[in-house]
């Protein structure tokens, strides 16, 4: 079925035009002013913009995570991020030695399957780069079209990997065209902090924060960095926090290293204090890395406007309030470290971002959408609006006024951290591959209607390929 929206205002990264989309079997086919086409359907975006859907790069669904599960998996999870305007989410394939890679990203596959509505992907996290997990990565690369793996730095007894894996993970990265993301924080120095903290009686949810000062990202981030030159590989730093760990990505970036950054609407507009709310409320802001200091978020929008940050993502880990986050009741440590922001990611950013001046609109597509498309091997087919494109696309209104709360949200937990703030504009509709999810703000998808994604290999992601003339003579 053909659709045409019309009369809206189309933003991509590069572009900010009057006019109108043609859709048909789920791809953008024309784009112009006045179109017609006939049979097609006519979806109004008169006072709207039309950006590509967003891209959110860091999702954790149905995860085991804290002695727990999140709160949201593959179907409450993605139905709350069409609401929010997110079309595809890359969420991670936790692993661990147990068994091997691929059953685990089987397992992945089997919380998705039926139960996403929106398209996605896996990042592959890898604990510990021994000769097995070496010889089985071309074949999932290859096979599965994951081409991200993940190592933490932090997490020690849990996640943590080491040094080591770190670096030949990064070697490997390199010779397959796969991108290496950290979660960069020095896991050990956390750990004897946290053990010292309990041991003194200190059992808040503060000190969640302070004991994983932002010297320990910085550090982190730069140790990474280097490995990701001594390897002559390529780095993705996710949830960056702090200028430390900004001006190590800049620094690395300044001497031609491939090393990039994320950061998280919870760092942009949220800071430490909001852990020391009383009566145990400080828990629902335990994310690691914390949330830090005020100062550090002029330095996290300075870095997204330079460029010296190149995506947002949600790091979406929701645990309710009632239930999850109380296991942390007398030891901040077993506090499930997450929360939930799949829904509100996109109109935090153009609020916070656009609406004050902070990003372009431009700026805007490119942080919430186009760069995670190039980054993570699915550009040009989404993280854009053009010919060929998947028709992943978001009616947004910048005029609507509304307030961010659990009353109103879709996620399936007890609390929302941003509970309370006031923001312009809202996603009215939200197409993937050309079928409304959500239409007039109302939930019209299907379960299981979301595809999964084979990405490309790093460095592939943003060659268009050149097609043959049809009638022959063309450059391909
Ligand atoms: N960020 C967080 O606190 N939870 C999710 C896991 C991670 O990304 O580190
Ligand atoms: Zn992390
Ligand atoms: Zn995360």
């Amino acid at each position: 079925m053909k659709k045409i929206i019309k009369n809206g205002t189309i933003v991509t990264a590069a572009d900010t035009f009057f006019g109108d989309v043609l859709i048909d079997d789920g791809i953008i086919v024309m784009i112009g002013v006045d179109l017609e086409s006939e049979g097609a359907e006519l979806v109004d975006a008169t006072g709207c913009y039309v950006f590509p859907g967003g891209i959110d790069p860091h999702t954790h669904l149905d995860m085991p995570f804290g002695g727990t599960m999140t709160a949201d998996d593959f179907e409450t999870g993605t139905i709350a991020a069409a609401f929010g305007g997110t079309t595809t989410v890359i969420d991670f394939c936790i692993t661990n030695k147990s068994k091997p890679l691929g059953e685990w990203v089987k397992v992945w596959h089997e919380k998705a399957k039926g139960k996403a509505v929106i398209d996605y992907g896996f990042h592959l996290m890898i604990t510990d780069a021994n000769d097995g997990v070496l010889a089985e990565l071309p074949g999932i690369i290859e096979n599965e079209g994951i081409t991200s793996l993940k190592v933490f730095m932090a997490y020690k007894n849990v996640f943590q990997a080491d040094d080591g894996t770190l670096f030949k993970t990064l070697l490997l990265a390199k010779e397959q065209g796969a991108l290496v993301m950290v979660h960069a924080e020095n896991g050990d120095v956390i750990d004897y902090l946290v053990n010292k903290a309990l041991e003194e009686g200190n059992t808040d949810p503060i000190y969640h924060a302070l004991t994983r000062p932002s010297v320990l990202e910085g550090e982190a981030t730069g140790r990474a960095a280097d490995l990701a030159g001594m390897a002559d590989s390529q780095l993705y730093v996710v949830h960056v926090t702090c200028e430390e760990a900004v001006n190590k990505i800049a620094e690395a970036r300044s001497k031609g290293l491939k090393v990039f950054g994320e950061t998280c609407p919870q760092y942009l507009v949220l800071d430490v204090t909001e852990l020391e709310k009383p009566n145990f409320e400080g828990a629902k802001y335990v994310w690691s890395p914390p949330l830090r200091e005020k100062r550090h978020q002029q330095a996290l929008w300075d870095a997204l406007w330079n460029g010296q940050l190149q995506t947002v993502g949600s790091d979406q880990c929701s645990f309710n309030f009632k239930g999850q986050k109380d296991l942390g009741l007398g030891d901040f440590s077993k506090i499930p470290n997450g929360g939930p922001t799949i829904e509100d990611r996109f109109t935090i950013l153009y609020s916070e971002g656009v609406e004050k001046g902070r990003l372009t609109l431009n700026k805007f597509v490119d942080v919430i959408s186009t760069t995670s498309a190039k980054l993570f091997g699915l550009f040009p087919q989404k993280g854009t609006i053009a010919i060929g494109s998947d028709a992943d696309i978001v009616i947004f209104d910048p005029s609507v006024e509304r307030t961010l709360s659990a009353e109103t949200h879709h996620m399936n937990v007890d609390y929302n951290p941003y509970e309370g703030m006031k923001v312009k504009g809202e996603p009215v509709s939200v197409l993937v591959r050309g079928e409304f999810v959500i239409r007039d703000k109302q939930y019209v998808g299907e379960a299981g209607s979301g595809q999964y994604l084979q990405r490309k290999r790093f460095a592939a992601a943003d060659r268009i390929p050149v097609k043959k003339h049809p009638v022959g003579g063309g450059l391909g």
